[in-house]
Formats: C-alpha cells, sequence, structure tokens
C-alpha cells in the first residue's frame, strides 16, 4: 500500500536529546506527564527537537451506497449539505478550526453530487460514492489505489505548506458502516460490538444495521487485507484517510486521528504500514459503540473523552490545544540553568 512513501525511522538519538530537554525544563521530572510524552512523539515524528504543531486538518468526504439498505438514520445528501456548510464556515469544524488556528483543506473525495468548486475544495475525481457492499464490492482495486493515493498527496501537500500535525476527519452518511465492518475484517474485531447509533439511529435502527452489516460482512467473510477490505465495504473518504496518515508519516508530519471512522482508518493503514504508528496520536474516545475497541487494538489512549460522536474532526480540533502546549513546552519553558533554579536534591 502506498509503496512509494517510505516513513523514516525514529531517531534514538533525538529520542535521548529531547528526553534530555525535557527533564531540564524548570519542573520536577515528568510532572507534566502526558504533555511531555506529546513533546517527545511530536519532536519523533518530526524528527526535530523543537517540534512545529501548526495543524492542517483534511476534511475527507465521500458517500456510500449501503445506505440504500437502511443503516443511516440520514439521507446521503446531508453529505453535500454539510460540505457547503463546511465551504460557508458554519459547521463545528470550522469553528473550532477558527478557535485553534488551524487550517481546513475539504477533500471531495467521492461525494455522489460534486459541490461547487472553492479554495478549500480539492476534488479525487475518483468516483461518486461508494456501491452498495452489500450487493457487489463497495471499490474497485482502481478506485481503491486512487483514493490511497490521493490521501496521501493531499497530506504531503500540507505538510509542503507548513502543516507539522496533519488532522484527520470526515464526513460521510453511512460512513459508520465501512469503518465497522473494516474493523471487523480487518482487525477481526466483534460486528455486534462494533456496531452503534452512528448519527442518531434508535434501538430499532441499529439491530437493522447490524443484520445489514453482517449480511455484507458474510459476501466477504474471514480476515482481509487492508486493501482487500477497503475494496469490500469502503469508502473513498476512509481509503483517503488512510493514505493521508501513509502520507504524512512520510513527510515527517504527527497525524492528529479524530472518532470512530478516521480510528477506522488509521487501524487499517496502521496494518498495512505498522511504521507509522509513532506518528499517530489519537484525539479522543467517541461516544459510538466500538471505538474503545478499536482504541484498545491499536493500544491507544485517547487525549480526550467528552462523549462526542459528531466526526468532521471536531475532537481533533478540540485536542489540538494539547499539542500546541507540548511544542510551547519545548520550545518556550525555561531550564534550570537558564531560570538559576537549584537542581533536585538525592
Ligand atoms: O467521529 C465519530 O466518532 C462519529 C460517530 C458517529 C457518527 N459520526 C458522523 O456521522 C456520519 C456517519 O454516521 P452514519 O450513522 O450515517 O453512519 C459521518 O458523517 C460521521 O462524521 C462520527
Ligand atoms: C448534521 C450532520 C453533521 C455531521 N457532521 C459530521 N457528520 C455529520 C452527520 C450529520 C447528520
Amino acid at each position: 500500500m502506498l509503496e512509494e512513501f517510505t516513513i523514516p525511522a525514529v531517531s534514538e538519538a533525538l529520542r535521548a536529546r529531547v528526553l534530555a530537554a525535557i527533564d531540564a525544563k524548570t519542573k520536577p521530572p515528568g510532572s507534566l506527564g502526558r504533555i511531555e510524552t506529546l513533546a517527545l512523539q511530536l519532536a519523533l515524528a518530526q524528527g526535530r527537537a523543537a517540534p512545529d504543531a501548526s495543524a492542517a486538518l483534511l476534511l475527507c468526504a465521500a458517500d456510500h451506497g449501503l445506505v440504500a439498505e437502511g443503516v443511516s438514520a440520514w439521507p446521503s445528501e446531508v453529505t453535500l449539505q454539510m460540505v457547503l456548510n463546511f465551504m460557508a464556515g458554519g459547521a463545528a469544524a470550522n469553528v473550532f478550526a477558527r478557535s485553534v488556528g488551524a487550517s481546513i483543506r475539504i477533500l471531495d473525495c467521492g461525494i455522489a453530487s460534486a459541490p461547487p468548486d472553492h479554495p478549500a475544495l480539492s476534488r479525487a475525481g475518483i468516483r461518486a460514492g461508494a456501491r452498495n457492499a452489500l450487493r457487489q464490492d463497495a471499490l474497485t482495486a482502481d478506485e481503491v489505489a486512487a483514493a490511497l493515493d490521493f490521501g496521501a498527496r493531499a497530506a504531503v501537500a500540507e505538510v509542503e505548506k507548513g502543516a507539522g500535525i496533519v488532522a484527520l476527519g470526515e464526513m460521510g452518511i453511512g460512513n459508520t458502516s465501512s469503518g465497522a465492518l473494516l474493523a471487523h475484517a480487518v482487525a477481526g474485531l466483534p460486528l455486534d460490538g462494533l456496531t452503534g447509533a452512528g448519527a442518531g439511529l434508535d434501538e430499532a435502527g441499529v439491530a437493522r444495521k447490524l443484520k445489514v452489516l453482517r449480511a455484507v460482512a458474510a459476501r466477504r467473510p474471514g480476515r482481509l487485507s487492508p486493501f482487500d477490505a477497503l475494496r469490500a465495504f469502503g469508502g473513498l473518504e476512509i481509503a483517503a484517510m488512510a493514505g493521508a496518515l501513509i502520507g504524512a508519516s512520510s513527510a515527517r508530519a504527527a497525524v492528529l486521528v479524530d472518532g470512530y471512522i478516521a480510528t477506522a482508518a488509521a487501524l487499517v493503514a496502521l496494518e498495512a504500514r505498522p511504521e507509522a504508528a509513532a506518528h499517530v496520536i489519537f484525539a479522543h474516545r467517541s461516544a459510538e459503540a466500538g471505538h474503545d475497541l478499536m482504541l484498545d487494538r491499536l493500544g491507544a489512549a485517547p487525549l480526550l473523552d467528552l462523549g462526542l460522536r459528531l466526526g468532521e474532526g471536531s475532537g481533533a480540533l478540540l485536542a489540538l490545544p494539547l499539542l500546541k502546549a507540548a511544542a510551547a513546552m519545548l520550545a518556550e519553558m525555561a531550564t534550570f540553568e537558564s531560570a538559576g533554579i537549584s537542581g533536585k536534591e538525592g
């Protein structure tokens, strides 16, 4: 998967240097807890002792033919309508991005009806939505490869424009179904534990969704490779996020993963490219059932637990100030020596 995007190995010399720099700051060793490990992770991911916390959110949007089977409380048109909202600056993602100083690039990875041109929009031009995965594979091999490549190149472009952190968020009615199916097929997690309300199904709706997902999974039973799972279950935005994770890692950025669907993309990408793990930070624990199963499988300790289940990168943007604080700690905090403070006794 994306072999041309090679991910540099973490420098052990840099690790020692950054750990020493953190311990030289005016605080008892370890007293900034997770902020210290975040600072180290940012530095190692970026390959520099003074990491950059400027962030770009890739907002990956696409549609899903499986919505025809009643797996979402919302119609597919809402994907495009929300993308128009992103363009107008009115969505939660826009509000939070403005409040934390992150940029947003909207990626039309395969929306059923194309949005109008906009300076913040890039188009994949692959296909207008994934096929109905109950009837046939959601994507062809060429479509998966193109979506991975589109995401990887979009991420590299953001790093080249100056982002040290690439945040991954999405918009796609029906995409919790793809997320559940991918986590089931790639990681062997149980489908019933992975199936939740998504954007607002009631109890009967969740039961219907689980029935559909079981039937979809039965069409492609057993464990699948990350690539084959994306073919079978889609979606284009999830493949693009998986590609973006690999692309951003290859370009020496940290990757900030949003909620349930972005984590499914990370599960797929890290199964294919485990060497990217050093770059990946999980922003929050979503309220969507099954997110904790994915996070546990990844050995991830998300930064926030706020009961969020929106998507669109909202949780990643809310976690960003913690990363900014970690980078600022490394860059700006005085050392015992510079501040003339006595060292610890004993
Ligand atoms: O990020 C999450 O944890 C999350 C959890 C549930 C739903 N969503 C959002 O809701 C949409 C998918 O929900 P659904 O029910 O249509 O599959 C999609 O646009 C996601 O951004 C997002
Ligand atoms: C309104 C709405 C906004 C969203 N943002 C991300 N997923 C979403 C799903 C819905 C339904």
